[in-house]
């Protein structure tokens, strides 16, 4: 087994920490270490202090072994032990300490920034690159949590962590030095301590449930939560705000109960602690004088190096209840973490320039699981600025279709080539910066006008005029330059409200904006009044021959002059040709027409 699979094993909260901070993890274990050995040794310096001061019996008995660290101190620096140079020792001990403590609680903050940035920036990235089929599985209440709450208490399990481990080392520290006085009295300390964890391991055993039931709580909440932002308007229209509210505020209430019973457990913790402590310090004791005949002074010194260790130790638990209180948290982040890495997108090398011919559809089937396929056997081509529309009735597999197109779905069986290579060799990215997607729902920041449209490109003389281009394209530009700030009007819920219209003519300039080889439409103009949908509609007809065109729309107005048409029922394609052709080969299609009065 090599360290990192012992690692593993045995210490996987310290894995997890070190897989993200490396080497620092044991500068920072390191610094910890050095403080408890300078506060014992500092510490341990004071027993020749007191036998010099008072010249007691305790301090008499005080030589050889049981003075073995401040001899081993005295003998190495070739000290004299008179009142003024120990007290010089233990200064500058003291001082060595202080430096060191600086550092360890300075490194503690560093790494622990270190340690956030580090599990932030990788979530995001991991996020970036979600595979999206299985972002359409996801709980989007998860993720949401998991990236804002649940990083908070992640930065608290860190932290209590390390405070532990630091603590855990002063403990060990003072109860080497307490056996270096007294083994056996020491020894018997110890086991009456490990006995009474025994008792408190099913406390924590609680607690981490607690910790991961509070973990899956929220994520509930925020799913609720996220859904009441999103559907503010339906269920204020709808009288359902109240309902929707209880179902938010039951699970505060839930949320609320398992931190209560976190409390609960902590608070019976703490007042277990000292009660029991004093009762195996009394047995210790008691043994100690009765069976092996150790003098009282010896005991009296070891209880003084044992009492820092107790008090240490008691805190100890205390940070690690508190660190037990949070790991699910931590727990939560690296399965996410995993999710995110099992889960990211196929990644080819090549990188897509930009559309050159075709797009090649060659028996491609897809499907979501086994059972059912949405596309069987689908097999065209598009050529370079073509405008190709898809209908047929819901559920046909349209959108479907649309994200195999765009490469967000990967096809089951078959293959899809773009300019004679298979979707999956091109890098994702560089092929998908070269789409424009238009979907019903328009997507709207809060910011200006300018940045929505530019997606904060910097506002250069070429941006600019790219900008002006985009928003004459899209037939907003009379809207935009006639208001008072013109691109720097805010838009959003902290700006003004714009009309669905604009909206979506506002989404197609963010489109046109950027340089795309495809325009991709799905149901893009479906929400709009026919005037403004008929607008629009000339508008991005305008742009036939400059663009490869999909569309998908259920009104047949909107794709009649597209070149050719795909009908596509229950995942398969019915028939392909011009409206005209299509017409004449189609009874489905003409039906569609009759029914639409066209
Ligand atoms: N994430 C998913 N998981 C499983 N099945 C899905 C998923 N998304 C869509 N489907 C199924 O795939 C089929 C095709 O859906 P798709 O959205 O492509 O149809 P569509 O023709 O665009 O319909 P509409 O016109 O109503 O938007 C439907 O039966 C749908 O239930």
């Amino acid at each position: 087994m090599n360290y990192k699979d012992f690692l593993k094993k045995y210490f996987h909260f310290f894995t997890y920490f070190h897989n993200y901070l490396g080497y620092r993890i044991f500068i920072a274990l390191i610094s910890s270490v050095l403080v408890g050995i300078l506060d014992g040794v500092g510490l341990a310096l004071f027993i020749p202090l007191i036998r010099m001061i008072t010249g007691s019996p305790m301090g008499a008995s005080l030589s050889g072994k049981e003075n073995f660290i401040s001899e081993l101190v005295l003998d190495t620096f070739n000290i004299t032990p008179n009142l003024l140079n120990v007290f010089m020792l233990i200064f500058i001990f003291f001082c060595f300490k202080g430096i060191a403590k600086f550092f360890e609680s300075y490194l503690r903050v560093v790494f622990q920034q270190v340690f956030m940035r580090k599990v932030r920036l990788a979530n995001i990235d991991l996020l970036n690159s979600y595979d999206f089929q299985k972002f359409l599985k996801s709980d989007a209440g998860r993720i949401q949590n998991t990236l804002s709450g649940e990083i908070n208490r992640l930065n608290s399990a860190y932290i209590h962590y390390f405070k532990s481990f630091q603590l855990g080392v002063l403990v060990l520290t003072y109860i080497i030095f307490a056996l270096g006085v007294d083994w056996k009295f020491t020894l018997l300390t110890v086991f009456g301590g490990v006995a009474v964890n025994f008792i408190f391991k099913y406390l924590y055993k609680r607690t981490v449930y607690f910790s991961r039931m509070f973990t899956l709580k929220t994520h509930f909440f925020q799913n609720l939560l996220v859904q009441k932002v999103y559907l503010f308007k339906y269920l204020k229209a709808t009288g359902l705000n109240a309902v929707y509210g209880e179902k938010l505020k039951s699970s505060i209430h839930d949320m609320e109960g398992i931190q209560k019973k976190v409390g609960l457990v902590d608070a019976l913790l703490g007042a277990l602690r000292e009660p029991l402590s004093i009762v195996i310090v009394f047995l210790a004791v008691f043994l100690n004088i009765q069976f092996f005949d150790e003098s009282l002074a010896n005991v009296m010194l070891s209880l003084l190096l044992l009492y820092r260790a107790i008090t240490f130790f008691m805190t100890m638990q205390e940070q690690w209840n508190s660190f037990l209180g949070v790991s699910g948290s931590l727990e939560n982040m690296r399965d996410f973490t995993k999710e995110l890495e099992r889960g990211k997108e196929k990644n080819g090398k090549i990188i897509f320039d930009t559309f050159k011919e075709k797009l090649v559809f060659k028996d491609v089937t897809f499907s979501f699981t086994s059972k059912k396929n949405i596309l069987s056997h689908i097999s065209f081509t598009v050529h370079k600025n073509e405008t190709l529309a898809i209908v047929g009735e819901s559920g046909a597999g349209k959108s479907t279709m649309l994200n195999v197109l765009s490469g967000l779905l990967l096809p089951t069986s078959g293959m899809y080539y773009v300019d004679n290579i298979p979707i999956h060799e091109f890098e994702a990215q560089s092929f998908k910066k070269r789409i424009g997607y238009i979907v019903q729902d328009a997507t709207i920041f809060n910011d200006t006008i300018y940045n929505n449209i530019s997606f904060w490109a910097p506002k250069t003389p070429e941006n600019y005029k790219r900008f002006l281009y985009a928003i004459k394209k899209s037939a907003i530009d009379d809207f935009i330059l006639n208001l008072p700030n013109k691109e720097d009007t805010l838009l959003g819920s902290n700006g003004i409200n714009i009309s669905g219209g604009q909206k979506q003519r506002l989404s197609i300039a963010r489109e046109l904006f950027k340089e795309v080889d495809f325009l991709l439409l799905d149901e893009a103009t479906s929400a709009l009044d026919t005037e403004t949908e008929a607008i629009i509609r000339n508008n991005i007809y305008k742009l036939k021959g400059e663009y490869t065109i999909i569309i998908i729309a259920h009104r047949l107005a909107t794709i009649k002059n597209a070149d050719r048409i795909i009908l596509m029922d229950k995942g398969v394609i019915s028939a392909i040709g011009s409206f005209e052709e299509l017409l004449q080969c189609s009874s489905k299609f003409r039906k569609m027409v009759s029914i639409q009065n066209l």
